[in-house]
């Protein structure tokens, strides 16, 4: 056997003890566990009442859910997969699959992924129970198969280059290339590598030096000479960003995947959107309408059956299969004639998979935060694919792996670090940042990027108002804060310093105004490296008078952890550190990855909440504290102790 294929057979190998691992953690929760056991451990809701149903868009069916109020935590997230449940059945429980748009503390709203509503959800108690996503492993054991199979075809040439067995080809044609003027020459050239690639091209380099930027001009300049392209990224929030660039670029762009999973900015995008908007929607509507109808008719029929109402309902039902498959195939030649007029198709990583394109290919597949994408998903757009484009950073986050046994044996190597190392020629490095002023640049510029990184003079600028400082670091050592484990979700959070964060984005925004801050539209992110941390910002955001301007910003505001935001910039950040404990445990915030991410992010202003007395353990945040010191952007939390 080559050395290629024992790669990949041990990848699919690594990929099977990670799922084998999920599933496990999975199983030890839910597997004969009562009701009780599952809300306890955060992964099941009961009972719950509907407030509200209601159709969306694409006629996708939608319930808003309540339960009691408690101070149980839980793992419920917008676009997890959950199955909603009733008792009303003696013994079997009745289920119906939904997807999360949307959840506060007590409250959920839920897409459902079926048509129909289910018949029983006015009848008994209702629950709501996690699922597991083992759809996600099936599409990546596949794809694995199928490169490992493929001797032959443009897969068979493109595994032996991307693994670097075969040298990748550039043409020679080295015709200018019209871009956009605001280009820099290292983006120029990322450009023109594109155009000349004939089977991969990188783009890496440092936060904000435009990989994505450069990733939609390359997808623009393809567009000219192809008719359609494959945009993927590995999270549901990376694929919105680039799509809304690429809208915003004029290109026509299709968002592929369930709405509950995209942002309401993105949803005019959707498939499903799209299909409501075609002229032959009202068609298919009336199609749809008439199926029920003759269901309805056919069904009323139940008691004293003679001859004739037999073959009465025989014929209805007749018409309602028959009015079934014209909807179906109206609804086939719609989504062709969509996919006809469409430049680029979005989707995940995995979702490259879906049904809708299942037997297309492409002449290039672009997939951006590449560094993020485990390989296995990584070669699931691959397999449609005659050239592939790869956009990162690999000193960003890499993918998130739960056995510990399958990283340390190489699953934590993505396609992106093999293909940059294997095929040094095939990529361009940026490395001018267009996001943050000097000072928010500088500790990862010389801590990841041995000081290569360097900042526009747009971006030195980069600034809220004159006076304001435009990065601080607030210690909490020594104010009696301290972290808590949230039981069940074993994620940590601290409250006292969730308290504080928001204590200081509300003084900023006062000493800004309101009005001001309203007016020049500034984006804020509120970003911790904990779930249970985030969801204690959120609930104190929703709940506490104090808050209240905070509420009103909600528009602007994102609150997440720190992986969801790879990809993104707002002007202000605030990042809650959250460890704080007598041992000096600094848990995942060793990973320095996930540091230089969240120090990253920032435009005009960083503020930075921790205790120095528990990270000072750790050499990197050791340096870290000593930059914020030398710089003067140290402030104790005594300054805020009033509240
Ligand atoms: N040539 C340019 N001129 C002016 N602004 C630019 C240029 N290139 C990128 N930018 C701006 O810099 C910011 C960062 O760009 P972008 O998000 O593309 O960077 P990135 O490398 O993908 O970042 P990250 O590593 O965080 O994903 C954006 O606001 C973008 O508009």
């Amino acid at each position: 056997m080559s050395k290629i294929q024992e790669e990949l057979e041990n990848t699919l190998k690594l990929l099977k003890i990670e799922w084998k691992e999920e599933l496990e953690q999975y199983r030890a929760k839910t597997l004969g566990a009562s009701i009780t056991d599952k809300i306890k451990d955060g992964i099941c809701w009961y009972p719950v009442q509907i407030t509200k149903t209601r159709v969306g868009m694409g006629e996708r069916l939608i319930i808003h859910l309540e339960k009691s109020p408690s101070t149980q935590s839980h793992s419920f997230q917008s676009g997890k997969s959950v199955a909603l449940f009733s008792n009303a059945s003696e013994g079997k429980q009745l289920r119906a699959g939904a997807v999360i748009n949307s959840v506060k503390k007590n409250t959920m709203v839920l897409t459902l992924t079926g048509r129909e509503w289910p018949d029983w959800l006015h009848d008994g108690k209702l629950g709501l129970d996690l699922q597991f996503d083992e759809a996600s492993y099936k599409e990546m054991q596949w794809a694995m198969e199928s490169v490992i199979k493929a001797h032959e075809g443009r897969l068979g040439q493109l595994k032996e280059i991307l693994l670097g067995a075969v040298p990748a080809a550039i043409s020679e044609d080295t015709k200018a290339i019209d871009v956009q003027p605001t280009l820099n020459e290292s983006q120029e050239a990322a450009v023109a590598l594109v155009a000349q690639a004939q089977d991969i091209a990188v783009i890496h380099g440092p936060p904000g030096t435009g990989k994505t930027t450069t990733l939609v001009e390359a997808i623009q300049h393809t567009c000219k000479r192809t008719h359609q392209v494959l945009v993927c990224a590995p999270s549901n929030a990376a694929v919105d960003l680039l799509v809304e660039k690429l809208a915003s670029s004029g290109l026509n762009a299709l968002r592929l995947g369930h709405p509950a999973r995209v942002d309401d900015q993105i949803l005019e995008l959707t498939l499903d959107a799209r299909i409501s908007r075609h002229s032959s929607f009202k068609d298919l509507k009336r199609l749809r309408r008439s199926v029920d109808e003759f269901r309805k008719q056919g069904r009323k029929f139940k008691r004293n059956f003679g001859a004739a109402e037999r073959a009465q309902r025989k014929e209805l039902l007749a018409e309602a299969t028959h009015a079934k498959e014209a909807a179906q195939q109206l609804e086939e030649y719609i989504i062709y004639d969509i996919f006809q007029q469409t430049q680029v198709i979005a989707t995940t990583l995995v979702g490259a998979a879906h049904s809708s394109i299942k037997g297309m290919s492409f002449p290039v597949v672009f997939i951006d935060e590449a560094a993020q994408g485990l390989e296995p998903a990584t070669w699931i757009p691959i397999l449609k694919s005659h050239k592939v484009v790869m956009a990162g950073d690999h000193c960003q986050l890499p993918p998130t792996i739960k056995s510990y046994e399958a990283a340390r044996a190489g699953l934590s190597e993505t396609l992106f670090e093999k293909v940059i190392k294997r095929n040094p020629k095939n990529s361009q490095m940026l490395s001018l940042q267009y996001r943050m002023p000097q000072l928010i640049m500088e500790f990862p510029a010389n801590r990841f990027y041995k000081g290569q990184l360097k900042a526009s003079p747009s971006a030195l600028l980069h600034q809220l108002q004159p006076e304001e400082p435009v990065m601080e670091y607030i210690d909490t050592a020594g104010s009696g804060f301290s972290e808590h484990l949230e039981k069940d979700s074993l994620s940590k959070l601290n409250t006292e310093e969730a308290k504080l964060c928001l204590k200081i984005l509300s003084n900023l925004i006062d000493r800004l105004g309101l009005d001001q801050v309203k007016e020049q539209g500034y984006s804020i992110g509120i970003i911790s490296p904990y779930k249970a941390q985030v969801r204690k910002i959120n609930e104190l955001i929703d709940e506490e008078e104090e808050f209240k301007s905070l509420r009103s910003l909600e528009d602007q505001t994102t609150i997440g952890s720190i992986d969801g935001f790879q990809g993104q910039e707002r002007d202000i950040v605030v990042l809650s550190l959250v460890r704080s404990n007598e041992t000096g445990e600094i848990g995942f915030l060793g990973d320095y990855r996930r540091m230089n991410v969240a120090l990253t992010r920032a435009k005009r202003k960083l503020i930075v909440v921790g205790d120095s007395a528990t990270l000072s353990t750790d050499t990197f945040y050791q340096e870290f504290l000593d930059f914020v010191t030398d710089k003067g952007l140290y402030k104790s939390v005594y300054e805020f102790m009033d509240f």
